[in-house]
């Protein structure tokens, strides 16, 4: 497995690829890979000829006060995990490299980028807009691979793509949890055992919402509460928000029905996790979806 850190190594490797007329899979990631970024590396593998996997803590979607400094980094762990999975080539770039002295170009996605994680994390998706439409730019994949933990993330990427015209497949990859149920995160390091006891409460709660729309609630505002509910009945647990979102547009619903997104982010100490689940309402008929 190559390692490349500027980006002319990686227009070279992309070139080489290319001349074989093989195709490009692109992995973007901040890096301290769990299952989760190996599933979509392993997708990736499945689907194309050569695999480039991206770890860059990119500083332009953390906010000020946010975890930029902390985040966990260990690129030799990395490597090791990366190329276990398949991947060809690493692309991990400096911050100069990305955004040089006199960086002045963002991307902003309106609308999708405002609500949920956007409201409460204002610039966040402007950053991972601007650092996906560079990595599409100097990597020219043939697809890119997101986690639908992100769920909102992959919406506003689905919707950059089809805006901006950049010719590369958005495939999602559902949520890889834990035994019990939580969703793998880096941040999940940031946790004691007492929080990461806690943390169980945002797939909890999910659970909770989905099996009350399944058992025939169509009133959101009550979901909402009963999973309001559930989450604060853990210990350390704040909410930052409980949503009951249309899954397309991201608006709140009053009344259940459709796509429906339930997403939650919750403070768990000093840690700010988030999940969501799908759940499908046809015919006034329920299911939770796992695509
Ligand atoms: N549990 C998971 N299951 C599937 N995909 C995931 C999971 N966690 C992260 N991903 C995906 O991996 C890609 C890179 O995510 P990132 O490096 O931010 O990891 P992360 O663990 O989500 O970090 P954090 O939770 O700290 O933001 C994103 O597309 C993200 O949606
Ligand atoms: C897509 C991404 C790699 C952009 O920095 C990041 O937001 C992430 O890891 O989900
Ligand atoms: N997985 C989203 C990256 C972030 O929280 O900044």
């Amino acid at each position: 497995m190559e390692v490349l850190t500027t980006i002319a190594a990686v227009r070279e490797f992309v070139a080489g690829a290319r001349k074989r007329g093989q195709s490009i899979g692109l992995v973007p990631t901040m890096g301290y890979l769990h299952e989760g970024h190996l599933t979509l590396a392993r997708t990736a593998r499945e689907q194309n000829d050569v695999v480039i996997m991206s770890i860059f803590v990119n500083p332009t979607q953390f906010g000020p006060g946010e975890d930029l400094e902390r985040y966990p980094r260990d690129l030799e762990r990395d490597k090791r995990l990366a190329a276990a999975a398949g991947v060809d080539a690493i692309f991990a770039p400096s911050v100069e490299e990305m955004y040089p002295s006199g960086y002045a170009t963002y991307v902003q996605v309106e609308g999708l980028s405002d609500v949920l994680c956007g409201a409460s994390r204002p610039g966040h998706f402007r950053g991972v807009a601007t650092v996906v439409s560079k990595l599409f730019n100097i990597v020219q994949p043939d697809r890119a691979y997101f986690g639908l933990k992100d769920y909102q993330q992959a919406v506003i990427i689905k919707r950059l793509v089809r805006d901006l015209n950049f010719p590369v497949e958005i495939i999602t990859v559902p949520t890889v949890r834990e035994q019990d149920g939580l969703a793998m995160s880096s941040r999940n390091k940031y946790l004691s055992p007492e929080e990461r006891r806690s943390a169980l409460s945002l797939y909890r709660a999910l659970q909770l919402g989905t099996r009350l729309i399944v058992e025939g609630e169509r009133n959101a505002a009550v979901v909402r509460e009963a999973m309001t509910r559930e989450i604060l009945s853990y210990p350390d647990t704040r909410i930052d928000y409980v949503a009951v979102n249309d899954a397309a547009t991201l608006e709140p619903l009053d009344a259940i029905r459709g796509r429906v997104l339930l997403a939650v982010a919750v403070w768990v100490g000093g840690t700010r996790l988030i999940d969501n689940m799908i759940v499908e309402v046809k015919d006034d008929v329920a299911h939770h979806d796992e695509k």
